[in-house]
């Protein structure tokens, strides 16, 4: 059973890996970037059968969450890694070129389901964990401690992610509007208990971080036990 289990979902650049980071280094949690899978897969399909991979995802593909061990390390025990038939893939999976791959991938329920799988293993493997994606909350982490789904304005999101990636001419920087797929798991995570939700357009990481983990400790916090008049007298 984790100790701490963070979900993060959100919308394209609206801050969930840079929460996710700064809240594994401070916590020393495992941080499992399912979009990373998303993007794997669609870097394999240029390779590979889409039914070889289907058979047995996990057997081809490796995904090696980033993990801090201590709470505050200033370095990861290990960094994010996706091995695909045992071969480095971490740095292939960005091209703009994969977009259309990528974009097949997430609207096939069979593969949400297949990489779901894939990441079911991961969680139980590395236990107190903080996991990003789009719809984590609800498909990944049913017992989170904290369910926090991010927005940002799309003008915001548009602009940092251009900032993000200014110096990286082959990553796409296109950024839409929020997804049907984000619009129904935004109510989703409303809906769920321990959930939080931040918009982050006007506020600085710094403040995000600092939300979250005051919702932690908010949910975390042992319910104050109610006084009955029994006990007033
Ligand atoms: N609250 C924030 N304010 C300003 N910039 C931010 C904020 N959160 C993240 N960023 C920056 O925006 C970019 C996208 O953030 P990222 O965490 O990669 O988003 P996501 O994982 O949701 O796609 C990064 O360059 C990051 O440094
Ligand atoms: N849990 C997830 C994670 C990613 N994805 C898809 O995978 C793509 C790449 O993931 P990403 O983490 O790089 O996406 P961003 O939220 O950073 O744009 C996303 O744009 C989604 O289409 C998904 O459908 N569900």
């Amino acid at each position: 059973m984790p100790r701490v289990a963070i979900s993060i979902d959100g919308p394209t650049a609206s801050g969930k890996s840079t929460l996710a980071q700064g809240l594994s280094q401070a916590l020393g949690l495992a941080f499992l970037d399912t979009g990373l899978t998303y993007r794997s897969l669609a870097y394999a399909l240029t390779r590979e059968s889409a039914e070889t991979l289907r058979d047995d995802l996990a057997a081809v593909l490796d995904h090696r969450p980033e993990v801090y061990r201590a709470p505050g390390a200033d370095e990861p025990a290990q960094r994010h890694g996706i091995f695909l038939r045992g071969e480095d893939i971490t740095g292939k999976i960005w091209d703009a070129s994969l977009d259309d791959n990528l974009k097949s991938v997430a609207r096939d329920p069979g593969w949400r389901q297949a990489i779901l799988r894939l990441h079911q293993d991961v969680t139980e493997r590395y236990g107190d964990i903080v996991v990003v994606g789009r719809d984590v909350a609800v498909t990944l982490l049913p017992d989170a401690d904290l369910r926090i789904y991010l927005t940002a304005s799309l003008a915001v999101r548009r602009e940092r992610r251009r900032a993000q990636y200014r110096d990286m001419r082959d990553r796409s920087v296109t950024v839409g509007p929020a997804t049907e797929r984000d619009v129904e798991n935004r109510a989703a995570v409303r809906a769920l208990p321990k959930s939080l939700e931040i918009p982050t357009t006007y506020l600085p990481a710094s403040a995000v971080f600092a939300a979250a983990l005051h919702g932690l400790r908010k949910f975390s916090a042992p319910r104050p036990v109610r006084q009955g008049k029994a006990n007033n007298s």
